[in-house]
């Protein structure tokens, strides 16, 4: 491992354990706390979660507002969530002069737009085994440290067939490849790709975000470009197991993470901005292309109408 990563790792690095309730409340202060998911077709999961996350604001006041920014589903996740508890916003509400994009990172993007924490908790909302500690292990190391911008989970990921290899399929075999190579200092972020994080909103709202699942490793990326890796630790939350994308998605989630670290690694040289894959069909072997997109949203501190909300000087 990098020095400098190992250093980090051994500085920065906890577990949901450090963080108990009482410490965290002592710590809150003034300090507005958002949880967003982002949600697509996750009607089977995301009640569960939400009224976890409730009954935790509801017993300790850590968090201040649940938001479940809706990427377009077409089941009943926008109902059960509202029926749990969250505000619901649909993707293509929010900024809709700014028009709508697929993927994760637009619905993450969006969500800065309609919450009013200073600190943001991401959290997928496919997590079967969602946990309390889910969200004080994130805010531990932000309400106790201020240099502390932006915290990563991280966790066992057995997949859900035990007899397969373990989850984390594109962070094993192509995320931290790519990470200790380019970027080095991040080899100590054990879950880079982690859907569970949380940062500060002057972080999230001063970085670019990427599109789809490019999205967590642009942040981590410019986090570590702009402020160092000082600026973000890591939170061992024991395990997680959560819905699994077949090969050929997660082959599109990879193509979007390269895309997404091509841009910052080699600006000058663009990528073909498509994946073709292959599928068998009645014994015919067809190709299939899938646009990959590179247009990142820019820094929501650009965007007029969140300057506007925000009351920034003009
Ligand atoms: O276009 C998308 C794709 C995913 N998601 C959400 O982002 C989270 C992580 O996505 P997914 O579970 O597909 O990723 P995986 O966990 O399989 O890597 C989940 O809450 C999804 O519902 C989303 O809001 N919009
Ligand atoms: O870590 C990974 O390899 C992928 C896929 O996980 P699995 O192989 O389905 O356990 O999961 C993550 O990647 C996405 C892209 O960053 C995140 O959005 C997900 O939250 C995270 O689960």
């Amino acid at each position: 491992m990098h020095p400098r990563a190992r250093r980090w790792f051994a500085q920065q690095t906890t577990a949901a354990g450090d963080w108990p309730v009482e410490r965290l409340r002592a710590a809150k202060d003034l300090t507005v706390v958002s949880v967003v998911l982002p949600a697509l077709n996750e009607e089977r999961t995301i009640g569960t979660i939400v009224e976890g996350i409730g009954k935790l604001a509801e017993r300790t006041s850590l968090v201040d507002e649940i938001v479940v920014l809706d990427s377009g589903s077409t089941d009943r996740t926008a109902e059960v969530a509202r029926q749990a508890g969250a505000s619901v916003f649909h993707r293509d509400d929010v900024l809709a002069d700014h028009g709508s994009r697929p993927g994760k990172g637009e619905a993450l993007w969006k969500a800065l737009y309609v919450t009013h924490g200073d600190v943001i908790v991401y959290v997928d909302a496919d997590l079967l085994d969602f946990g309390e500690h889910y969200i004080t292990g994130l805010l531990g190391p932000l309400l106790t440290d201020p240099e502390t911008l932006l915290v990563k989970a991280f966790y066992d990921r057995p997949l859900l067939d035990v007899s397969l290899t373990g989850g984390g399929r594109v962070t094993e075999l192509m995320a931290r490849p790519l990470l200790c190579a380019f970027f080095p200092e991040l080899a100590g972020v054990v879950q880079p790709l982690a859907g569970e994080y949380a940062a500060r909103r002057s972080l999230l709202e001063s970085l670019p975000f990427a599109p789809g699942y490019g999205v967590e490793t642009g942040l981590l990326i410019d986090t570590l470009g702009k402020h160092g890796l000082g600026a973000i630790a890591q939170v061992d939350l024991g395990e997680r197991t959560h819905g699994h994308q077949d090969t050929a998605a997660l082959g599109r989630m990879a193509a979007t993470i390269l895309s997404t670290v091509a841009a910052r690694v080699m600006p000058d040289h663009p990528l073909w901005p498509a994946l073709t894959q292959f599928q068998r069909e009645d014994g015919e072997l067809r190709a299939v292309d899938s646009v990959v997109s590179a247009q990142e949203r820019p820094p929501m501190t650009e965007v007029p109408e969140y300057r506007y909300r925000m009351k920034f000087p003009d």
